[in-house]
């Protein structure tokens, strides 16, 4: 048997604006359960999920998915900077009924990535922020879940369309558009259950890799503009 103290641990940020649905999905990922009434979170939110990297090959294992649900309210940004020092994964989640909420997943993106303070507009040659460019470099695993389906009647007809122009197709991650209200949204051996195993997977490699370069972020403050993409990538190892 697998004492709970052997098991290694990975860290996942869900972002995005308030009330668009973090408590919910990350309830509903680590008991498979839904939510009935979540309450409004402030700072942070931490579940846990029991994760079987590379389920069904040779190499499976078990792992911790430490869940940061992070309160979405404007009044608490200026504090949240301190869950943002140590991930391996990036949930980026939106309400599907509200436009605005995906566009914001820009900003939550550049907030964490920025998460020193510093102005990673400045570090690109154009002088704006390029998701992809940033995310890249750091080599984070990045999902976008879109919640509310069932309230988006338009939304549930052209799920195909779904990617088009988002910041998932920018990004090139997966996209989710679930119900985070419905216990069945991750059943087992669904395209979204297995979307997210893969993620957890990106995950649990990024950890790996981390801590095989320990001296990483020690080079943090060394490269100028044009290597702007390995010095965001230290701070995030
Ligand atoms: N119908 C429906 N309601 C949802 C869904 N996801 C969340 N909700 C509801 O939306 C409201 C806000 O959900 P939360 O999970 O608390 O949102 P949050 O993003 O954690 O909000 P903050 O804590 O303010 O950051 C609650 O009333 C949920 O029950 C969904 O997929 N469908």
């Amino acid at each position: 048997m697998v004492m709970a103290n052997n098991i290694e641990k990975a860290r996942v940020l869900i972002v995005g604006d308030s009330g668009v649905g973090k408590t919910c999905l990350t309830h509903l990922i680590a008991h498979s359960e839904s939510l009935t009434r979540p309450g409004w979170t402030v700072g942070c939110n931490i579940e846990v999920k029991l994760h079987e990297y590379k389920e069904g090959t040779p190499h499976q294992k078990t792992y911790f998915i430490e869940l940061f649900d992070i309160g979405g309210s404007l009044s608490h940004r200026n504090t949240r900077g301190v869950f943002y020092t140590t991930l391996h994964g990036i949930i980026l989640v939106h309400d599907l009924t509200n436009r605005k909420s995906q566009e914001n997943l820009r900003d939550w993106l550049f907030e964490i990535l920025n998460k020193d303070g510093k102005d990673i507009r400045n570090l690109s040659c154009d002088n704006t922020f390029d998701p992809e460019q940033f995310l890249g470099s750091t080599q984070l695993p990045l999902l976008v879940v879109g919640a509310k389906l069932d309230l988006s009647e338009e939304k549930r007809k052209s799920n195909q369309l779904q990617k088009i122009g988002s910041i998932a197709e920018h990004c090139g991650s997966e996209e989710i558009w679930l119900n985070c209200r419905d216990s069945r949204s991750f059943a087992a051996g669904t395209t979204d259950a297995v979307k997210l195993s893969r993620f957890f997977d990106r995950v649990i490699e990024k950890k790996n890799h981390s801590r095989e370069l320990p001296n990483a972020s020690s080079d943090r403050r060394k490269h100028a503009s044009a290597e702007a993409g390995n010095k965001i990538s230290s701070q995030f190892t």
